[in-house]
């Protein structure tokens, strides 16, 4: 059996006539984190989206497949079924809903109420600004705050596959640290992840491996430590 959990294949997506994606090939391992990174419009969004079958009306070509099989058609409840969660860019939370209630909801499809408790044990204590705020609503904490809460709720589902979207944007540089911290811990744990991120240096320290995406196309692929000491990177994402 291939070890991918995911496995995308000659992905194009168009809008309009605005092609967004231009038939690209990426792939993540059990176990791994990936980076996918690039500037703003590059097309990672895009990708993600055609990946959890999210994307507005548009034209999609090429294959999807999640654990073997295509995840067309699937609702958003299907993917937590299908333990896939994805944290997405402005993060997604209940925002009429505590901390609490919105870490139940991450839970929703599990019923080993021990299990839960003991999850969100465990996340109250890797993000202790969330106990102290447990029955405060969730919109109005503050974005780095609202990313951890968006975070441990896609986690309580225990998903095989964790898709983030940008989870640095926006947050003071302290808390950017904090969330790199975690999503290490997490990968370290054995989650398989996608890390859309345009913070390179970060991604790529974090990641096993990347992928560099420019304009709709993957321009390049690799280790992830061969990427950062590679001259084209440091050059054009890292700023050196
Ligand atoms: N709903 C949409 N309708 C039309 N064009 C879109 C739509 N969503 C994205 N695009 C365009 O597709 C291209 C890729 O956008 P996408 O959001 O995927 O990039 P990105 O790499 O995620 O960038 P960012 O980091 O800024 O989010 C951009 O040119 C964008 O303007």
């Amino acid at each position: 059996m291939s070890d991918n959990v995911l496995k995308v294949s000659g992905l194009k997506v168009a809008y309009g006539g605005i092609k967004a994606v231009k038939g690209i090939d990426l792939e993540v391992n059990k176990g791994e984190l990936v980076a996918l990174i690039g500037a703003n419009g590059a097309g990672k969004t895009t990708t993600l989206k055609a990946i959890t079958g999210t994307l507005p009306a548009c034209k999609v070509e090429g294959t999807v497949a999640y654990k073997g099989a295509s995840l067309k058609g699937s609702q958003s409840f299907h993917l937590v079924e299908k333990k896939l969660a994805m944290v997405p860019e402005g993060r997604g939370v209940f925002t009429r809903m505590t901390i609490h209630e919105n870490l139940m909801m991450g839970a929703y499809t599990r019923n080993d109420q021990a299990g839960i408790d003991a999850d969100i044990a465990k996340w109250y204590e890797t993000f202790p600004r969330l106990k102290e705020r447990s029955s405060q609503l969730a919109g109005t904490l503050s974005g780095g705050e609202q990313q951890m809460l968006a975070m441990a709720r896609a986690l309580m589902s225990h998903p095989e596959l964790l898709l983030l979207d940008e989870p640095s944007m926006g947050l003071s540089p302290i808390m950017v640290e904090k969330i790199f911290e975690v999503i290490r811990a997490v990968s370290a744990q054995g989650v398989t992840i996608l890390l859309v991120e345009q913070n390179a240096k970060l991604a790529l320290q974090a990641a096993h491996r990347g992928y560099v995406m420019d304009s709709g196309v993957i321009t390049m692929t690799g280790n992830a430590a061969d990427m950062l000491d590679d001259p084209r990177v440091k050059a054009a994402y890292l700023g050196e």
